[in-house]
């Protein structure tokens, strides 16, 4: 079976249950959907991840008001990660054939102070806080700080991340981001080797009524080497990406790339490219369910967010053609019920589907990620992928 266009959805952070080396992550018993549909006592309603077969992932411990239907119209499965981190480049990467095989640089004590100093000499700004903090919390403790002072907010997170905040009236967005560039600039190389410089911009009046801004703009580390979306590319094919994913791949392989505001925005992209005739890959992520759910552990509306989503994605599922294929699937897991606010080491669910399809079978226990960018390669015939196993010739 041969696609003219695939689309794939990440759905940022989406787990499905412990990942077999959960241990090594101290993720023992993480479990993103599973805490979800506990909290909801059954009333998360996703109707259409229910037919493509979400729950009969797990048969055995179904996601809580999620059926194990008879009859799945997608094909099923979860992969299992192998890159050595839980973040989303680790994620993404790996899902387009270039697992993470060394560490990115982690600082759980805050940055050293050379980094620091480097950053306060180019911005001319002080530095505040360097450690690792809530973004929410950190503008709400600091926020009115800056707004006095002009220091700059940086902090960091359990991923390898090194995030500056800055109120928009008080560090200019140009300027934010021209700090943001200088720093991306000095952590490529070890022993710093950062995953992401994240500009997080905020505004409001006081600290009880901050909000960060769509703004955010994160400036990734380049890929260490060629991506599936570089061969797909190379071969002449159409790489559509929406929202986080240019960032994610530094703009590498994508032929048209748009930022989004929300999961709404970045869906109602998708659908505008099913709509648009084209021949290739369109790649979206979904980055609301990580950011403004899991790591604020707020399972109520990480369930709202899946429930929005399940019904755009039923406007999807509605207009696209028998040569398409769909393929849906996490990057980490970030499970609002469980201890801390950082990612979870987890399986992440796959689920496959076309209309071509008559009824939709098990894909098993992948072990990579990379079997998704595997088989989006298998598709349009292009070589290079050595790291997944292609599951095109298991779709009927
Ligand atoms: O707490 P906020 O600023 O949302 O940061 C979160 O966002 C970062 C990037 O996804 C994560 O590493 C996590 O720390
Ligand atoms: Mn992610
Ligand atoms: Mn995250």
């Amino acid at each position: 079976m041969a696609f003219k266009r695939v689309f794939g959805i990440v759905i940022d952070s989406v787990g499905i249950g412990e990942a077999s080396d959960a241990n090594k992550f101290d993720d023992v018993g993480a479990d993103t959907l599973g805490h979800i549909g506990e909290f909801y006592k059954g009333k998360l309603s996703l109707p259409n991840m229910e037919k493509l077969g979400l729950s009969n992932i797990r048969p055995d411990n179904p996601i809580e008001g999620v059926a194990v239907v008879d009859q799945p119209i997608g094909y099923f499965g979860k992969m299992h990660e192998i890159s050595v981190g839980k973040d989303s480049m680790d994620g993404h990467w790996e899902m387009m054939g270039l697992p993470v095989t060394e560490p990115l640089g982690f600082f759980p004590h805050g940055f050293p102070a050379e980094l620091i100093e480097k950053i306060e000499q180019f911005s001319g700004r002080h530095v505040i806080v360097n450690k690792p903090y809530s973004g929410t919390d950190v503008i709400h403790d600091y926020g009115e700080h800056q707004m006095a002072t002009g220091d700059l907010i940086v902090y960091t997170s359990g991923d390898s991340v090194l995030q500056i905040a800055a109120h928009e009236d008080v560090i200019p967005l140009e300027e934010l981001y021209k700090i943001c560039e200088y720093a991306r600039s000095i952590t490529i190389d070890k022993p710093y080797r950062i995953g992401r410089i994240i500009a997080r911009p905020y505004v409001g009046p006081d600290k009880d009524h901050f909000t960060r801004t769509s703004n955010r703009h994160d400036f990734a580390l380049e890929p260490t080497g060629e991506t599936d979306l570089d061969r797909l590319k190379a071969a002449g094919l159409d790489v559509l990406a929406v929202g986080k994913i240019n960032d994610i791949f530094s703009g590498h392989g994508i032929t048209e790339g748009v930022h989004t505001t929300s999961n709404e925005d970045g869906m109602n992209h998708t659908i505008a490219n099913a709509q648009k005739d084209f021949k290739g890959f369109s790649f979206t992520n979904l980055v609301d369910f990580d950011a403004m759910y899991g790591h604020r552990r707020n399972p109520e509306g990480y369930g709202q967010a899946l429930m929005a989503f399940d019904k755009q994605l039923g406007d999807l599922l509605a207009i696209l053609q028998d040569d398409d294929l769909l393929i849906i699937t996490a990057d980490h897991g970030n499970d609002p019920g469980f201890r801390g606010t950082d990612h979870t080491r987890e399986y992440v669910p796959l689920l496959v589907y076309s209309p071509s399809f008559e009824v939709g079978e098990s894909l098993g226990i992948r072990r990579t990620y990379g079997d998704f960018g595997a088989t989006v390669l298998d598709n349009f015939n292009v070589s290079g992928n050595t790291v997944g196993t292609s599951f095109l010739s298991e779709l009927k």
